[in-house]
């Protein structure tokens, strides 16, 4: 099940977001060469539902660097979308902690690790087209972007970061005023992850991002995941793992109860 009201909806915009681009950026690509790199920690973080009884997640850890590809595969029911929900923020993990930590050119930490907030992290759920609001292609992305004119500097920043989003998905071939409705599914998938895009994420989390395609738009889907993957982490839960094998960094078995194992593609 995917918490999908939120899927064609860009984040709200927020001063965090304003904060974020003025200081420490994840993907400095100068930084990481002379001074080391940056990856996602997830340590051993446990989830309990509210008011239940069994844990979900139990002691979950993984880590994936910076411009790396992560796939997490495993028994539907095990716990997947779950893990992803905790890294969005849409969830808090009941204990253990998601965090940023650098590292030097040598692999020792520098300084303390920063919290992963739900601002540095786009999520597309399954199916996401399904959630689509707008009459045009322009509405959909812009849904939800700040409309007081006090924020006009924000909006101006969004606008630009538009163009950039549209031309990395390929959408650029295609006119803002259509229907998201009328777009192929692949397109369709296309537009979902340009909203995300548009809010410069530092984490891209995909769920299932090939479920109900057909051939010719998983095909597809796959490519533009590729030309992704030069500039962004991208961490994909998914069944399909023949596909996405040859993008695949580092791969995690989830087994039921929401244990992961790291482990190669049973491929
Ligand atoms: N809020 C909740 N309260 C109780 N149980 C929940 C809650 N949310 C999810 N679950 C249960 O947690 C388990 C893990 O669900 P989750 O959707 O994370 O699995 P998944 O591995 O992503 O499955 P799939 O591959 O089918 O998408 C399922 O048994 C689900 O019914």
């Amino acid at each position: 099940m995917f918490a999908a009201a939120t899927v064609a909806i860009p984040p709200a915009v927020s001063p965090s977001l304003a904060k974020r681009n003025r200081g420490f950026s994840w993907s400095c690509r100068a930084e990481r060469i002379s001074a080391g790199y940056s990856q996602l920690e997830v340590r051993k973080v446990s989830y309990r539902p509210p008011g239940t009884e069994q844990n979900l997640l139990n002691e979950t850890s993984l880590t994936l660097q910076e411009k790396s590809f992560g796939l997490i595969f495993g028994r539907s029911g095990s716990g997947k979308t779950t893990l992803l929900q905790l890294l969005a923020g849409l969830s808090e993990p009941t204990s253990g902690s998601i965090c940023i930590q650098k590292y030097d050119g040598i692999g020792n930490p520098t300084g303390l690790s920063e919290l992963l907030t739900s601002q540095r992290v786009g999520i597309v759920f399954q199916f996401p087209e399904r959630y689509f609001l707008a009459d045009t292609i322009l509405e959909e992305i812009t849904f939800g972007w700040p409309r007081q004119k006090a924020d006009f500097l924000l909006r101006e920043q969004l606008t630009l970061k538009l163009q950039n989003a549209i031309h990395s998905v390929g959408l650029n071939t295609i006119s803002w005023d259509e229907d998201p409705q009328s777009l192929s599914g692949g397109f369709k998938r296309r537009l979902a992850l340009a909203i995300q895009l548009v809010q410069t994420p530092d984490l891209l989390l995909l769920d299932e991002p090939l479920a109900g395609l057909d051939w010719k738009a998983r095909a597809d889907v796959v490519n533009l995941l590729k030309d992704l993957k030069k500039d962004h982490t991208i961490l994909v839960v998914s069944h399909d793992l023949r596909e996405l094998c040859p993008l695949v960094d580092r791969s995690w078995r989830m087994e039921m109860g929401g244990i992961l194992k790291e482990e190669a593609l049973p491929v």
